[in-house]
Order: C-alpha cells, then sequence, then structure tokens
C-alpha cells in the first residue's frame, strides 16, 4: 500500500476562459471542480493505476465532506483528522489562448498542534503497512515549517519516505534525508538559491542532494521533459508535445507513476518512464482530475528515456 498525507488538501476549481484579462472582465466558459492536493492527487492516480493507497490529512467543514464524499464514490480509502473552518478551495484558471493555467492558492484554515499530533500518529499508525509515505504540498496556517522533516525523522526507519513540498518545508525536509523527492525546477533554484540554466547545472544539484542521503531525485521540467537523478544511475525524459488542457497535477501523477513502477519491481529508468508517462496523460486532461488509462496507453510510446 501507499499512503499519502495532505495536510493542506484543497477543493481545486478550474474556470476555462478564451483569454485571460488582467484587470478586466473574463466570461468562464467552463468550470471544473475537483479534489486537490498533492498527497490527494496521488492518491487519485494511483487508484487509476491499481496500486492500493490510502489517503490521510485533515478534512474540515462542508468542502471537506465534498472531498471526503468523493473519495468514497471512487473508493479510495481515506482517514481524516478533523479539522477546523474549512477546508480551502483554489482557483484555477486555464487560458486557452495560451495553454497556461494561473493559479490562486488559499492558505487553509489554521490548524492546532492537537490536530497535528493526531496525523503524526495516524501516519505512524500507518508506516508500517505502508512500501511508500508520501509527504506532499504546502501546510496551513498553525503547522511549523520543519512539520515533514520531524515526520521524515520519526518514521524512515518504518517506511521509504516521498518528500514534494516547496521552500523551507522542503529544504528542512532534506535534512532529515527523505528516500525520493521531486522537486520542479522553481523549487530546486529556490533550494540552492541560484538560477538553473542547463541540464548539466541541474543534474549538478540532483547529485548535491544525493550526497546528502536522497536515494531518488525525480526533477520535473515542465515541458522540458524531466530528469532524475539517482543511486541507480541519472536518466532524462526527452520533452513530449502535446495538446495541455491543464498542468495542475501533472507532478502529482509523476510521483504515483514512479512509485507504481517502483512497488512493482520495475527498474529506475522503466518507472520513470511510466512517471513521465501519467504526467503527459494528466496535462492533456482538463481541470486537475486525473488522467484516463487510455490516455496514458496512448503516450506511453511516445515516451523516450536517455541515461546521462
Ligand atoms: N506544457 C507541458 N507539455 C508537456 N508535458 C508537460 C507540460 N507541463 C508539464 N508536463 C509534464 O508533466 C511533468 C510535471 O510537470 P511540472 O514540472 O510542471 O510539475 P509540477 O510543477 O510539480 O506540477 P504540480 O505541482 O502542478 O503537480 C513534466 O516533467 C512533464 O512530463
Ligand atoms: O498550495 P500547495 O499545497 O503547495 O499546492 C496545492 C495544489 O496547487 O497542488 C496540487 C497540484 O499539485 C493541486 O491539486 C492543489 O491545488
Amino acid at each position: 500500500m501507499i499512503t499519502t498525507l495532505t495536510l493542506n488538501p484543497a477543493v481545486d476549481k478550474t474556470s476555462v476562459v478564451a483569454g485571460l484579462t488582467f484587470g478586466g472582465l473574463n466570461r468562464v466558459q467552463e468550470t471544473m471542480q475537483s479534489p486537490g492536493g498533492k498527497g490527494i492527487n496521488v492518491s487519485k492516480a494511483l487508484t487509476r493505476l491499481g496500486t492500493n493507497t490510502l489517503v490521510l490529512g485533515i478534512s474540515a467543514g462542508d468542502t471537506g465532506k465534498w472531498i471526503e464524499r468523493y473519495l468514497q464514490e471512487k473508493n479510495i480509502p481515506y482517514d481524516f483528522v478533523q479539522g477546523s473552518g474549512q477546508t480551502r478551495t483554489n482557483l484555477k484558471v486555464f487560458d486557452q489562448s495560451t495553454e497556461t493555467i494561473t493559479e490562486f492558492n488559499e492558505s487553509g484554515s489554521p490548524v492546532d498542534r492537537k490536530m497535528i499530533d493526531e496525523i503524526i500518529q495516524k501516519a505512524r499508525q500507518y508506516a508500517e503497512q505502508s512500501e511508500f509515505l508520501v509527504l506532499g504540498g504546502s501546510v496551513p496556517a498553525g503547522v511549523r515549517e520543519d512539520i515533514y522533516s520531524e515526520l521524515i525523522s520519526s518514521l524512515k526507519d518504518k517506511v521509504k519516505i516521498v518528500l514534494d513540498a516547496d521552500g523551507a518545508l522542503l529544504a528542512q525536509g532534506i535534512e532529515a534525508s527523505p528516500c525520493i523527492i521531486k522537486p520542479n525546477v522553481y523549487e530546486l533554484e529556490k533550494l540552492f538559491n541560484r538560477k538553473l540554466e542547463s541540464e548539466e547545472e541541474i543534474l549538478a544539484c540532483g547529485k548535491t542532494l544525493l550526497r546528502k542521503g536522497i536515494a531518488k531525485v525525480v526533477i520535473s521540467m515542465g515541458a522540458a521533459g524531466s530528469l532524475l537523478v539517482s543511486d541507480e544511475g541519472c536518466y532524462k525524459v526527452l520533452p513530449v508535445k502535446v495538446p495541455v488542457k491543464s498542468t495542475v497535477g501533472a507532478g502529482d501523477s509523476m510521483v504515483a507513476g514512479f512509485l507504481h513502477g517502483l512497488s512493482r519491481g520495475r527498474k529506475v529508468a522503466e518507472a520513470l518512464r511510466l512517471a513521465a508517462a501519467c504526467a503527459t496523460a494528466a496535462v492533456m486532461t482538463e481541470g486537475s482530475e486525473t488522467f484516463a488509462v487510455e490516455v496514458l496507453e496512448s503516450v506511453l510510446p511516445d515516451i523516450q528515456v536517455q541515461e546521462v
């Protein structure tokens, strides 16, 4: 089983506009709603791939209940701590003319230490039955920036930990040596506090992270593809040009594909190929809904992985 933890889930509301006008009226052509937050997206994609998963997190108010109903309908098991206020709503605006997404992520209702202790308890409870524990996304107000580092330190002997976070959460988490991380280039630049202009520079950063005890660093580069720096070699995935419907959650689908591959005993290069195929299929899917298996199968032959 692969367990995911989302401390700051969201209802992702995607609005489609023909062309985004700043400071003016935008007529929305279509609106979609889907449960989001990085861990939840990973679990949605894993379920699509046929891998058992469990969603942990904090759910609050009517929006939290809406997410719970969705997970029930999709037969995705979950065990949430009940928070106060409302689970946040994140607005994503897709501009058809440029095929780009503009995101407005709320901060999430504050959470107190008691809720965090409860969630740590749950993570500990499920760790031993899990092959991987995915820690993903931002944290709501009231949660300390060393939360992931705390979780990694206390659970990494029981379960392989995957971290997908940003800023201080990522920086501090890395110090506790998770097994796998999946930064995008922007997150890597923030981590190393400099612009990364070339593949060589990105690979060098990945190798620095490997020396800190991380076994696998999956680096997503948006339309430019992805890189893997790992204890089993370094690989790159060549970019694939596809019609873009939404890039939201592409990185989460990538994590799901990679873990699904590893959990089925695939070599890292093959797991990376599956990861990139899942991400590509996600990009071709509207809103932050996960990909359809037929789309995944149709893109898989186009994914090329090269050793670097
Ligand atoms: N415009 C695009 N065209 C083709 N593939 C894309 C595009 N954007 C993303 N991808 C695919 O999705 C993968 C992950 O994308 P990205 O680097 O944007 O992840 P991310 O920033 O973690 O996303 P998120 O946090 O929204 O999940 C890329 O490595 C690539 O395979
Ligand atoms: O605000 P965070 O927690 O950093 O990111 C949250 C989020 O943007 O990430 C997912 C895509 O990866 C979305 O489902 C969700 O809205």
